[in-house]
């Protein structure tokens, strides 16, 4: 499970994240949704240890990533897939990180397969990744340790129609199975399509959360949203 407790996030007078509060309970994937400068990136490092809230509690079951006894087989997390050494291979990368592990080589293989990188790809340098074969690394890296928790910022980026449907099909198995995925995006429709559960941000706020059938009320999730946005961006001007 994973858990907001009233997080806040001040960069000097930029208010990033006010009171952020929600919850993505395992077996189910939660879409976390908002417009440039919402505050998504800033709450998903704050999860993955990455930066410090100014007040409250992010946890991954139940605890702060810092104090998590074994995270590489708890919580994955892809922030930014361009993030890979790109002298190495994919299959270096993924190596390097089994070996960090301690998992077997064959897991390598497992993994690769997973995300639908050939064998001849995983051996290619990773400069020459287009940006859907790094999000494909990015999430095999991720699921070396079979995590509880997947953290995913912005994972459709650079994915063609085709990737974009295995990748639906991938974060569904995975909650099938258990896992607690959350996800930020700004592409409404594909997240309409993936996740059982969304938050809505807007200028460091949760402006609303619930199931995508609760928020889309009859009228579709984007006209809640740029609803819900707009009277946001009203209040704060
Ligand atoms: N390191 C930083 N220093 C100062 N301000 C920051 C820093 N990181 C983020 N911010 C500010 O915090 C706010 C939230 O940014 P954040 O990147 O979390 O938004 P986002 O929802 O991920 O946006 P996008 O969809 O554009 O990636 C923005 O106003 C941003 O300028």
């Amino acid at each position: 499970m994973i858990e907001f407790q009233h997080v806040s996030k001040a960069y000097r007078e930029v208010k990033a994240l006010d009171d952020v509060s929600f919850t993505v309970r395992r077996g189910t994937v939660t879409g976390f949704l908002g417009p440039n400068g919402a505050g998504k990136s800033t709450a998903l490092r704050i999860l993955a240890g990455l930066c410090r809230p100014t007040s409250g509690t992010a946890t991954v079951l139940g605890r702060p990533y810092a104090k998590l006894e074994r995270p590489g087989f708890e919580v994955g997390t892809v922030l930014d897939a361009g993030a890979q050494h790109p002298g190495r291979s994919g299959r270096e990368v993924l190596t390097l990180g089994a070996m960090l592990l301690g998992l077997p080589k064959s897991r390598v293989d497992e993994v690769l397969r997973l995300v639908g990188l050939t064998g001849k790809e995983g051996g290619r340098a990773v400069g020459g990744y287009s940006l859907g074969m790094r999000q494909r690394l990015g999430i095999a890296h991720a699921l070396l340790g079979r995590p509880r928790a997947l953290i995913l910022d912005e994972p459709a980026n650079g994915l063609d129609p085709q990737g974009i449907q295995w990748m639906r099909g991938l974060l569904r198995d995975l909650a099938a199975e258990g896992c607690a995925v959350l996800l930020s995006s700004h592409l409404l429709h594909e997240v309409e399509q993936v996740a059982d559960h969304i938050v809505m941000i807007g200028r460091g706020r949760v402006l609303a959360q619930g199931t995508v059938a609760e928020l889309s009320r009859g009228r579709g999730l984007e006209q809640t949203f740029l609803e819900l946005t707009a009277n946001a961006d009203r209040s704060a001007s």
